[in-house]
């Protein structure tokens, strides 16, 4: 028998039958009101009490309720709630109420749709942007069939722009959208359109709030509206990191129920002039030459990107340059830890909410590292960069809003160890225990290439080598003797920067998603707790 009944609710409560238990009642149906708890649910949640029948035990569990809504004309109440199925999927499931007296089910609608509405992190009114390009070309499609009904079932307005060409959605956000009209902007698309979105809401605040984002030494104003994401692109690691799964029903779920995530974002600039913000991955060398190549093939589809990896694995390049950077300091966790980041993660809201009393400390704080050398990859993961193809990330410690990024070094090593490291980003082992890797958490780095040092740097560094006498063969090489230097490009959240040598720094929490972060199976908000009744 399943008793049903809403613990807190104003219009008293009820008890759900469960059709089949008892002859005559093929319906769910309720009764009177079981005697009352001193549990309270949260909001938007709904209590079932579940009540086995051998042992006498009463099973409660909180739902979080999505909509509700009358069925065969004023007979019935069908009340939605998030039902959470394997791998961090969620889904709609329903449960039917049957009752003969039509005023009492207009009751218990009105009362349970008044507590909805109460719910005020929900958002009503919805920007949404389409990449009808991204992925396998489904976005559209994907929107209309899977989210459009449950955001019309959710009662949220939307206004949907399907994007015409490159940068629409950016252009659009940073000078003609009326953002006071909306509660969130969601994107449908892949990590390219997420970037969009996070450029046009990032840029639109920073000019509301007459800041300069050219200036790599400005604290920027943190985005109010959230983000969401649909699902429908190549990688769509962002989704996958914050979510657990790439699911578009899921995502549209995380959206009504009024999710928040806030996310770390790095400032890329050049010479003092803005260049993108990332928020996965920022790559040079091998991740940067796999996306160079993988826009040539992407009507691939997203295939492309294992064609280029393994096209690049094969090049085997290194490229030589300096990098520069400042530890996190004052931070709990590092980018070995065997802890990740999750729903609630402790280590983010003990680093998150003081990231300006750290910026400052370490802008009068220039003792940086220093690291020269001959690098297959350089990477920074702001996050963990979770994705289908590496389900644990490139760097699975990271964390989503701790205000550092992980700075990851792949030295110059064989083909057969790069694969080594590589083949660990698909399994258990650490791809960081290893003799040519290095990771250092960070909240600003630098990064200059070979081919762009001065000369005098350039003798330096054959000086500390003690190679002098190669000094002919390292001028062939240089740029000013006509020689094509093997240099690389960056890969930032899979856009090609124009510059390589670029100054880094992580902006803690400057943008909030429609996500809470991946959930455990233990802090799943449905509680199942025995008690005797
Ligand atoms: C042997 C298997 C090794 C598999 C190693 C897989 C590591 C994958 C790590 C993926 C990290 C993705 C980080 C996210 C980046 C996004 O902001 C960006 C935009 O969406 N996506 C990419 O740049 C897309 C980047 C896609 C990179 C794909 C790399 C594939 C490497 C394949 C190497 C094959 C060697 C085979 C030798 C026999
Ligand atoms: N209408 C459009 N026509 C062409 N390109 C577009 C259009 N709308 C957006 N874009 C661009 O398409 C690029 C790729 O889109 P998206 O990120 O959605 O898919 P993806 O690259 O396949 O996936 P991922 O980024 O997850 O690897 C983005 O950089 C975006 O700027
Ligand atoms: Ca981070």
């Amino acid at each position: 028998v399943f008793h049903l009944r809403e613990p807190s609710a104003p219009w008293g409560g009820g008890w759900l039958w469960r059709p089949g238990c008892f002859p005559g009642v093929p319906e769910w149906r309720w009764g009177s009101l079981p005697p009352p708890s001193h549990h309270s649910p949260p909001p938007g949640a709904l209590w079932i009490c579940c009540r086995v029948e051998r042992t006498n035990i009463l099973k409660r569990k909180f739902l979080t309720l999505l909509f509700v809504k009358t069925k065969w004309r004023l007979c019935c109440v069908s009340v939605s709630y998030v039902e959470r199925c394997q791998q961090h999927r969620w889904r709609c499931a329903a449960v039917t109420f049957t009752c003969p007296d039509g005023g009492l089910c207009q009751s218990w609608v009105g009362a349970i749709a008044e507590q909805l509405a109460a719910i005020t992190s929900r958002p009503r009114r919805l920007l949404i942007y389409i990449n009808p390009y991204g992925g396998k070309r489904q976005g559209g499609r994907v929107y209309e069939q899977k989210v459009a009904p449950l955001f019309a079932q959710a009662a949220i307005s939307t206004h949907v722009i399907v994007t015409e060409h490159a940068n629409h959605a950016r252009d659009h956000l940073r000078t003609d959208a009326e953002l006071k009209k909306y509660d969130g902007v969601v994107c449908v698309g892949g990590d390219g359109m997420f970037s969009e979105i996070v450029h046009g809401l990032i840029w639109r605040t920073q000019m509301d709030s007459s800041l300069d984002p050219n200036s790599p030494d400005e604290t920027l104003t943190s985005c109010s509206l959230r983000i969401g994401i649909i699902p429908a692109g190549s990688t769509d690691c962002i989704c996958f990191a914050t979510v657990g799964t790439n699911d578009p029903v899921t995502s549209a779920l995380h959206i009504i129920v009024g999710d928040s995530q806030p996310m770390d974002v790095c400032s890329i600039h050049h010479n003092n002039t803005f260049l993108r913000y990332s928020v996965s991955l920022l790559g040079y060398g091998f991740y940067g030459d796999v996306l160079t190549d993988s826009e040539r093939k992407r009507w691939m589809g997203p295939v492309r990107y294992d064609f280029s990896g393994l096209k690049m694995f094969l090049t085997h390049h290194y490229y030589e340059g300096t990098v520069s950077y400042l530890p996190a300091r004052g931070v709990v966790g590092t980018p070995r830890d065997a802890a990740r980041c999750r729903s609630g993660c402790v280590v983010c809201q003990h680093n998150g909410p003081k990231p300006s009393e750290r910026a400052e400390k370490y802008e009068t704080d220039d003792c940086g590292e220093t690291i020269r050398g001959k690098f297959l990859a350089i990477n920074a993961a702001s996050m963990s960069c979770a994705c289908p193809r590496s389900p644990k990330g490139l760097s699975p410690a990271a964390h989503l809003a701790d205000g550092t990024t992980d700075l990851i070094l792949v030295r110059k090593c064989s083909r057969f160890d790069f694969l080594r490291h590589l083949l660990r980003h698909t399994n258990k082992e650490d791809q960081f225990d290893l003799n040519f890797v290095e990771v250092h958490r960070v909240v600003r780095f630098r990064f200059m290439p070979r081919h762009c040092q001065s000369d005098s740097d350039l003798e330096l560094d054959l000086l500390e080598n003690g190679k002098r006498q190669i000094f002919g063969q390292i001028c062939r090489d240089h740029p000013a003797c006509g020689c094509a230097p093997a240099y690389s490009s960056w890969n930032c959240d899979g856009e090609i920067l124009t510059h390589t040598a670029i100054d880094v720094r992580v902006h803690c929490r400057l943008i909030k998603l429609f996500a809470r972060g991946i959930e455990e199976p233990q802090v799943f908000e449905d509680l199942t707790n025995p008690c005797a009744i």
